[in-house]
C-alpha cells in the first residue's frame, strides 16, 4: 500500500516513522510520502490562499497548486483505483466500516486543508479522476487536515493483512464487525487486587461459558449507557 500526504505542514507526517507503522513501512507493507503543497506554487511567498469569492471570513485554499501536485504525485489519467482522502468537517462519517474498505486498496493519497478548506473545484476534479472520500472525523472542529489523516491512516493500516501480529485482536475490537456493534467489555490484567481493587472473580473462574456470558453482558450494558445509538431494536431484542 501506498500512502501520500498532501499538507503545508508536512511535517505532522514525521511521526509515521515511529512505532508499528514504522515497522509496517520497513516490511515494505506500507509506503509512506509526504509532499509540502508549497512545492506546487510559483510566487515568492509561496502562496496556497486567497480570500472567498462571494466574501465572508478568512482564506480558501486556491486550486492551481493541488491541479500542479495532482498532475506530478498521481498523474493526468482518470484511476478509479487511486483513492483520494480530503478530510472535511463536512465530510461522511468516518467508521470502521469506511477504514476496512480502505484497508484492501493499493494507493490512498490524502489531502490535508487549512484556513477555511479548499476550493471546491478541487474536489469535483479529484472524483472525476479518482475514487474520492470526503471525510469527518466527528463533530468537531479541527485546524486542519492532518490531524484527521493521520486517525484515519491508523485505523487503515492496522486491518491491512500482516500488519498487526495478531489478527484474533483486532475480531474484538470494538466497532469490529463480530461485535454485534456493541462496544468492547472492560479489560483485566495481573495483579488481581490493585489498590483495593479486584478483578471480577468471573475472570479468574477459569469457566470459559460464565466469562463469554459476562462480557456479553458488560458490552450490552455499556452500549445501552454510553451508546444507545449503536442499539437499535433488533439488537435490543437479542441482547
Ligand atoms: C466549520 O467550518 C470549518 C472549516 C474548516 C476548518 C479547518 N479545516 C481546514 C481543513 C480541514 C479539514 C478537516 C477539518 C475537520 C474534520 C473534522 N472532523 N473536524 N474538522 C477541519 C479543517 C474548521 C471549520
Amino acid at each position: 500500500m501506498r500512502l501520500d500526504y498532501l499538507s503545508i505542514f508536512p511535517g505532522y507526517f514525521d511521526v509515521l516513522g515511529i512505532s508499528l507503522l514504522g515497522k509496517a513501512a520497513v516490511n515494505g507493507l506500507v509506503d509512506v510520502y509526504a509532499h509540502d503543497l508549497r512545492d506546487w506554487t510559483h510566487d515568492r511567498h509561496r502562496t496556497v490562499d486567497d480570500t472567498p469569492c462571494g466574501g465572508g471570513a478568512g482564506m480558501v485554499m486556491k486550486p492551481d497548486p493541488w491541479g500542479e501536485a495532482f498532475d506530478e504525485i498521481i498523474g493526468t489519467e482518470p484511476d478509479p483505483s487511486v483513492h483520494v482522502v480530503f478530510p472535511s468537517p463536512s465530510g461522511e462519517p468516518f467508521t470502521q466500516s469506511v477504514a476496512h474498505d480502505l484497508s484492501s486498496v493499493e494507493r490512498i493519497v490524502f489531502c490535508c486543508g487549512r484556513y477555511e478548506g479548499i476550493d471546491h473545484r478541487v474536489i469535483d476534479y479529484a472524483r472525476s479522476m479518482w475514487t474520492v472520500h470526503e471525510v469527518s472525523l466527528g463533530d468537531y472542529v479541527l485546524n486542519g487536515g492532518e490531524v484527521a489523516a493521520l486517525a484515519i491512516t491508523e485505523a487503515v493500516v492496522r486491518l491491512v493483512p500482516g500488519f498487526m501480529g495478531n489478527p484474533q485482536s483486532l475480531a474484538e475490537e470494538s466497532f469490529s464487525a463480530g461485535q454485534d456493534g456493541l462496544l468492547e467489555y472492560p479489560l483485566f490484567t495481573r495483579p488481581v487486587s490493585w489498590r483495593g481493587l479486584d478483578v471480577p472473580e468471573v475472570l479468574m473462574s477459569g469457566h470459559h461459558g460464565r466469562i463469554a456470558k459476562w462480557r456479553r453482558d458488560e458490552s450490552i450494558r455499556l452500549t445501552r449507557e454510553r451508546r444507545p445509538d449503536l442499539t437499535d431494536s433488533d439488537v435490543s431484542a437479542r441482547h
